[in-house]
């Protein structure tokens, strides 16, 4: 039998280049958001499982932290109910509350997890509530207006994400936080990430997405954003609905010690390489 010498070449060139990055960052944690919209087919759901376990395979820490709005909206279609929002937060009333922890903690961590363990990761599916991980409080919006069981991240006890991580385990999160009394909360995925990753102190936050990165209104990728651009861009419309989140928990992550926030295309097939692996990396970065 020949070998296609180059090929097999072209193979370890590439290999021999993704090197340094592996180095830098072996033994490091990083965040994933993994958002609905960035898992809306099995292509999509395995070119990202495939990234995450060649990540873990070379010594990187993997956390995932998932959404599925869009997964959620369309099982309250199929009840009869509308989604609506207000600054990117889903209002929460008791039915959607059931619907958001039975698809958030159910449906779609399961996805996910399977597979995960498909391409050969050993991965594990947690919610907020398990071992006390997301602590919730509820969330008002503006400081006054109650959108029902919305939460807001109270306190974060990492320790079983530590020791799934030291297990060789690759945490899955789904955002459902628990209250005082035990109850549930829904917790924007962006919200959970971004301060997951904090508390972790990780490297990197990774958010995918349904869009190229942060766009201007002429729908050019901002490769790099500061603070004040941020808010800017809120305020003149430019930044809206589902990117409002992501951005200010990007920038809350930044500004809470991780290294960098990444908002970037997650339909591109291996997105999450393309940033991991080259230098100027891909979609928006945000800056502290
Ligand atoms: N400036 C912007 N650049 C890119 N997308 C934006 C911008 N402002 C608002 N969006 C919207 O935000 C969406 C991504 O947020 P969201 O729907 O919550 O996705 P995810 O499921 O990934 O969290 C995009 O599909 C787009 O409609
Ligand atoms: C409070 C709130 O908005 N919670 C979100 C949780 C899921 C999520 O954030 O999903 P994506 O990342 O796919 O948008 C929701 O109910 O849709």
């Amino acid at each position: 039998m020949s070998i296609d010498l180059s090929n097999a070449q072209n193979i370890a060139r590439v290999l021999t280049e993704a090197l340094p990055y592996i180095r830098r960052f072996a033994g490091k944690t990083i965040v994933v958001k993994y958002g609905g919209n960035a898992m809306k087919d099995d292509t999509m759901i395995n070119s990202f499982a495939r990234d995450i376990v060649l990540m873990k395979l070379v010594g990187m820490n993997p956390v995932v932290v998932h959404g599925g709005g869009p997964q959620i909206g369309a099982h309250l279609e199929k009840l009869g109910k509308k989604s609506e929002f207000i600054q990117g937060m889903r209002v929460t009333d008791e039915e959607t509350m059931d619907v958001v922890e039975m698809m958030l903690g159910g449906l779609v961590n399961k996805a996910v997890v399977a597979a995960l363990n498909q391409q050969g990761g050993r991965a594990v599916g947690l919610t907020g509530k398990d071992g006390g991980l997301l602590r919730a409080r509820k969330m008002l919006l503006d400081g006054h207006q109650d959108i029902g069981q919305v939460g807001e991240i109270d306190k974060i006890d990492p320790r079983v994400v530590a020791h799934l991580e030291a297990g060789g385990f690759i945490p899955v999160i789904a955002p459902v936080g628990y209250g005082e009394q035990g109850e549930a909360y829904n917790i924007n995925a962006d919200v959970a990430a971004g301060k997951l990753a904090a508390v972790l102190q990780a490297e990197k936050i990774i958010f995918l997405t349904n869009a190229p990165g942060v766009l201007d209104k002429q729908n050019n990728i901002l490769t790099g954003l500061t603070v004040t651009q941020v808010e800017g861009l809120i305020a003149d419309g430019t930044i809206y609905g589902g990117m409002v989140p992501k951005v200010r928990y990007a920038l809350d992550a930044v500004n809470s010690g991780v290294k960098s926030a990444h908002i970037i295309d997650g339909r591109i097939e291996h997105s999450v390489l393309l940033e991991l692996f080259t230098d100027r990396g891909i979609g928006t970065l945000i800056h502290g």
